[in-house]
């Protein structure tokens, strides 16, 4: 289903896409796993996770993010978008095992296409970005963090980011792979990605990330700090020298997002893959016992 018509499905009754926004903002009070908040005199917006218990990337939560980025997107007035959890100790979970186990082929494709897109919104966001880490950062949580310009981490040893997909017996795909090596360069990547490592605040800035370790009730105003710092630029040649950096990064899932697509479900549709997925969520489970 096109993006459009699953935030239509998600707010049935809505006529138009204006019309999805306009209920969106509306309703936002309500339901809401995306919260947003917007100075609008410093041009900085806050995107808040508020999807308990651990901000996992359903896709509903997908979605939500991806029409929240395009609302602000088209708001000239916004200038820096700051990410965040509304509640410190998990900055998002990553994907939703729930949305990769025990569904049909159909529902994994749609997730994935979702997943792609907000990736590909993330990368190529013409605003400043800046991720402020104040909780566990495992996988899709600490893609998202990567596809920002900046990122903040709160000093607590408890919270821990990287791509650890290997540790659930499932492989990061070729754009997560290829985000984590334009972050931290090729060895470092090769050890990360292959032992699936969670790295503590300390050993995220020294493999580089991270940007940026600072205490804990210091990580909004250091985020702030830095966007001001961003925001001095001009935007217009911010702007195009990220486009530069990104492109070929971004041009290499484009040109076969339908492939990838068909990958992933064929990979995360096997038996064995299945079965680590529900081994992995019983142990969180046992985890929590
Ligand atoms: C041949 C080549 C193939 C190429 C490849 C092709 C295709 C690619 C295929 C696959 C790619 C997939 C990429 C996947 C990316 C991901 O992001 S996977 C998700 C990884 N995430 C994790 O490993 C994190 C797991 N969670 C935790 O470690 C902890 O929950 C925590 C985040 C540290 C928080 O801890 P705590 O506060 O103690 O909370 P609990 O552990 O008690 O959890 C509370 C409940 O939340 C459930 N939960 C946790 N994480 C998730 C999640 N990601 N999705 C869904 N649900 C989650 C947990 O089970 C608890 O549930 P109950 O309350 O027990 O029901």
């Amino acid at each position: 289903m096109a993006l459009a018509s699953r935030a239509r499905a998600l707010l049935p009754g809505a006529r138009s896409w204006g019309a999805v926004l306009a209920r969106v903002t509306a309703q936002r009070a309500m339901s809401h796993r995306v919260v947003v908040e917007t100075d609008a005199a410093a041009g900085v917006a806050v995107m808040k996770f508020r999807n308990p218990p651990v901000n996992s990337l359903s896709l509903e939560m997908v979605t939500e993010l991806v029409i929240n980025l395009e609302k602000l997107e088209n708001d000239k007035t916004v200038r820096g978008l700051i990410f965040t959890s509304e509640s410190p100790g998990v900055f998002s979970s990553g994907l939703n095992l729930l949305d990769m186990y025990g569904r049909n082929p159909a529902h994994y494709a749609e997730y994935w296409k979702a997943v792609q897109e907000l990736w590909l919104r993330l990368y190529q966001c013409p605003m400043v970005t800046v991720a402020t880490i104040n909780g566990a950062c495992p996988a899709g949580g600490c893609l998202i963090s990567m596809t920002c310009d900046y990122r903040v981490m709160a000093d607590n040893p408890k919270y821990t980011i990287g791509l650890n997909e290997t540790q659930l017996g499932i492989v990061a795909p070729f754009w997560f792979k290829d985000t984590l090596v334009n972050t931290i360069g090729y060895r470092a990547s090769e050890i990360s990605l292959q032992l699936g490592l969670l790295y503590p605040p300390a050993e995220a800035l020294r493999v580089g990330i991270v940007d940026k370790v600072v205490p804990e009730d210091q990580v909004h105003s250091a985020a702030l700090a830095v966007m001001a710092q961003w925001l001095a630029i001009p935007d217009h040649a911010r702007q195009l020298t990220k486009a530069m950096l990104r492109k070929p990064t971004v041009d290499n899932l484009v040109r076969q997002r339908d492939a990838d697509i068909q990958q992933f479900v064929s990979f995360i549709s096997r038996d064995s893959i299945q079965k680590g997925l529900q081994m992995y969520l019983q142990m969180l489970k046992q985890k929590k016992a």
